[in-house]
Formats: structure tokens, C-alpha cells, sequence
């Protein structure tokens, strides 16, 4: 997998109708990879930690490689082995470094306060897309934490940018608008147990994603470390981080075309490895099946592994839901709720906008392009139903349009995805896997 700007193996792919699976409704087994925000959480704590980390089952896809080519920058270590990726601590060093952030915003947010622990000049900068996404929040708190960042001649406040390490940070209080990104108040968490005097963050402004700040409370405390949270106030104090051995989580949002496929097209799908117990936002996804009128149920397989079982019957009711907690579905959610046979409304999600691109104009301007009657209000976008047809989906190297594009194509033959490799971010498989699911491979 090239950590390339994909931008460059542009082409399209004919999402594939499920009019054409085998035995007309949707009957198979599907397992995704690993979890993005949890991988690249773990690499980050694995190397702040003291001792070496096996980090099992990680995801292997653009965004966990640049995250392993920043750390490798820094001076940590990662060994590819059969049984995952062992990550060794940073290491002092001097000279220049460079990070590559690609469009990924946990390398771009996790890893500069990485880089102000060391002793190294390290320059950041990445895809044209990362450059407009938002930062400056989050720099401007390392800055009043003692963090020695210089703008890079662009935008201030985002890349590219270079952050002088003077061989760690004080630490202490600060306040954070952490509205536009819940990796701002991420990744001033992940690394505080390293801080002198850990972090006390004070937010400022509603933190969306929240499914992802119990994620990096959770993988601190399997650290090793003691995070507190009292309302607006959440506090690292300093520790001594260490885990031999880490599982990572099958990704529960790079599950949502899968888990959509079967509302959409009717039948059942099964997703390999969903946990009980999960901090993902994804796991949201087994109370929308249920309120649009499908079953989602925990059953064991022959082997006596885990399986979510998703079935429904491609007809849904058209829904009012705030994504604000689980903001990265939203392409997905969009896509389905086009086969609704009422109005839809989402909200909750302005801070879409700063994602991979801006997904409101974005999913309004392509669904709109496809027949669909669907508008952006300033949080979100209503849906209102009408007959879709073939046509190019744009996707504006967006992982998640392309999945978006693929849940379009179940109903409507003839949607030409464009640039289906961006999907590589979190994904490589997916075209694969998705024509297997559909009894195509
Ligand atoms: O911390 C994380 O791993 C993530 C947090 C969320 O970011 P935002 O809060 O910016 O939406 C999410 O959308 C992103 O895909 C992954
Ligand atoms: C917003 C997303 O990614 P990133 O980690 O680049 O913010 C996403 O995966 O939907």
C-alpha cells in the first residue's frame, strides 16, 4: 500500500447492483479490518510507553502507515511480525525529521505534541486536503504548554508547520475549543502522561465524536495511565505508560456499508468479530438498524467467534438523527436514507465540513447530481425521497464517499464511483469485499 496522495491512480469502479447476488437476497459473512482510531491511538501510547507493545490484528491501509512512518520519524520502532506490529518507545535524537500527514487527521492531531517530547526539528506537512482541515485549536494549546511550533509559510496554524522539540513539555492548564475535532482534546490527552506536569484541559465549545474521547480514556487507563473527567474539565496527570500486548478492534464505521447493505437491498449480513463491549462509534449502528425497522443480533459462529447478524428487508422509513457523537457514518447514513420512503433529516454534524473534504456540499452536490433531492442546512442535510439514476459519485478522496457511492450502487444501476483507491485510506479491501459480499468474487 503506497502512502502516496491517491488523488494520483484516479479511475472509476461500477458499484455493483444487488439485483445481480446470487439467490437474489443477501446471505454471507463479511470481515473488515481493523480499527483506524484505535490502531493509530495504540501505535501513538506504544510509543510513549517504556517498554515494547505487540499490536495485534492492527489495520494495514494508508492512514496506519503514515502513522507508523511519523512515530519511525520520531525515533520509535515498528516490527512487522506474523502475529501484529511490535512498537519500540521513542528515542532521542537530533538533526531534522519530517512528517507526512496524507489527509490523515490522527497523524496530523496525535503526533506534533509527539514530536515537542523530543529533541528534534521536525516538519510537518501532507496532502493539499490536510492543509485546509482544522488545527490551529490544538496548536495553539501545545504552544501555551511550552511547545516550540513555527508556522511553515501557509495558512498560520496548519500545516505545513515545524515543531522544535526542546526534550519535553510542562504541561498543566489549558483551555481547548475542541469543536471543530475531538482529536484536538485526543491528542492533548494521548500524550500528557509524558507532560511534566500531565495536562488539566478546560473546554471551551460542545466536543462532537464523543465515542472517541471514551476510546482514548479507555486506551489510556489499558496503558497504564489515570485519566479524570469532570464536565468540562478532563485531567492526565503524569505516567509511566506500558502494555506488552494490545488487540485491536475490527472497525465498526468501516462496517457501515456492510451493515447498511442489507436495509438497502434486503437479506442478511454478517460482520465477523463486532465486540460486545466497544467504545467505536460504530457500534451506534445497532440501534439505527433497529429504528429503521431491521434486526441486528450478537449470535456465535461455528467456530464460536463473535458475529453481528444485520437483516432487513430494503424498505426503510425515512428518520430525523443527530450525528453529532458519530460524525464519520454520516456518508454512509446519507447513502441509505436516499432509499427511504419518508423525508430524512441529519444534524449535529457541521464540523463535516473540516473533514476529508467538506461531506455536507459534498453528499448535496453528488446525491443531488444523481436525481436525489438533497439539501445542506448548516449542521447537516435533508433528504427528501426521490428516484435515482446511473451517473458519475464523485468522491473528493474521501474513504467514506466511495463507500457511500458503493451503498448507492446496491439500488441503482449504473453508479460510476470515481477514484475508488481513496478508499485505501482505512480499506485497501473494500472494492473486493464489497463484490463479495454481493456473491461477486
Ligand atoms: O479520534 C479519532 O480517531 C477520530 C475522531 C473523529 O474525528 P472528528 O471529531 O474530527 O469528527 C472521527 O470522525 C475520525 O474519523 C476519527
Ligand atoms: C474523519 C475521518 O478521518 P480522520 O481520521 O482523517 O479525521 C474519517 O475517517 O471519517
Amino acid at each position: 500500500m503506497s502512502t502516496e496522495d491517491p488523488a494520483a491512480t484516479a479511475s472509476t469502479w461500477t458499484a455493483p447492483t444487488a439485483r445481480r447476488a446470487k439467490g437474489g437476497a443477501l446471505d454471507t459473512t463479511v470481515r473488515v479490518p481493523g480499527s483506524k482510531s484505535i490502531t493509530n491511538r495504540a501505535y501513538v501510547l506504544a510509543a510513549l510507553s517504556t517498554g515494547e507493545t505487540l499490536v495485534r490484528e492492527p489495520l494495514d491501509s494508508r492512514d496506519a502507515r503514515l502513522m507508523l512512518d511519523a512515530l519511525a520519524a520520531l525515533g520509535a520502532g515498528a516490527e512487522h511480525a506474523s502475529d501484529g506490529v511490535r512498537v519500540s518507545p521513542l528515542t532521542p535524537g537530533i538533526g531534522d525529521a519530517t512528517v507526512t500527514l496524507g489527509n490523515a487527521g490522527t497523524v496530523a492531531r496525535f503526533t506534533p505534541a509527539l514530536a515537542a517530547l523530543g529533541e528534534r526539528t521536525v516538519h510537518f506537512d501532507g496532502d493539499a486536503a490536510i492543509r485546509r482541515r482544522p488545527l490551529s485549536p490544538l496548536l495553539g494549546a501545545l504552544r501555551e504548554l511550552g511547545a516550540d511550533i513555527r508556522d511553515g509559510g501557509g495558512e498560520p496554524g496548519a500545516p505545513p508547520f515545524t515543531v522544535r522539540g526542546h526534550g519535553g513539555l510542562t504541561g498543566g492548564e489549558v483551555d481547548l475549543d475542541s469543536s471543530a475535532s475531538s482529536q484536538f482534546l485526543s491528542a492533548l490527552l494521548l500524550a500528557a502522561p509524558a507532560f511534566e506536569r500531565g495536562v488539566t484541559v478546560r473546554l471551551v465549545g460542545t466536543v462532537p465524536s464523543e465515542p472517541h474521547i471514551a476510546m482514548t480514556l479507555d486506551m489510556l487507563r489499558r496503558f497504564g495511565a489515570n485519566p479524570e473527567r469532570s464536565g468540562r474539565e478532563v485531567h492526565v496527570p503524569p505516567a509511566t505508560l506500558t502494555l506488552a500486548d494490545y488487540t485491536v478492534e475490527p472497525d465498526l464505521s468501516t462496517a457501515a456499508p456492510f451493515v447498511a447493505a442489507p436495509l438497502v437491498a434486503g437479506g442478511t449480513v454478517r460482520i465477523a468479530g463486532w465486540p460486545r463491549e466497544t467504545t467505536q462509534p460504530g457500534d451506534w449502528l445497532r440501534s439505527l438498524v433497529a429504528e429503521l425497522g431491521g434486526e441486528a443480533a450478537f449470535e456465535r459462529a461455528a467456530d464460536g467467534s463473535e458475529l453481528l447478524r444485520v437483516t432487513g428487508d430494503g424498505l426503510l422509513p425515512g428518520r430525523e438523527l443527530d450525528l453529532h457523537e458519530v460524525g464519520e457514518l454520516t456518508p454512509v447514513v446519507a447513502a441509505m436514507l436516499c432509499f427511504a420512503d419518508g423525508p430524512s433529516r441529519i444534524s449535529g454534524v457541521a464540523h463535516l465540513r473540516g473533514h476529508e473534504t467538506d461531506r455536507l456540499a459534498a453528499l448535496a452536490t453528488e446525491l443531488t447530481a444523481l436525481g436525489g433531492h438533497v439539501t445542506e442546512t448548516a449542521d447537516g442535510l435533508v433528504i427528501t425521497p426521490a428516484p435515482l439514476h446511473a451517473g458519475t459519485f464523485h468522491t473528493y478522496d474521501d474513504h467514506r464517499l466511495v463507500m457511500a457511492g458503493a451503498v448507492l450502487g446496491l439500488r441503482v444501476p449504473g453508479i460510476e464511483v470515481e477514484n475508488p483507491a481513496t478508499v485505501g485510506k482505512t480499506f485497501p479491501g473494500f472494492v473486493d469485499a464489497w463484490h463479495a459480499v454481493l456473491g461477486e468474487a
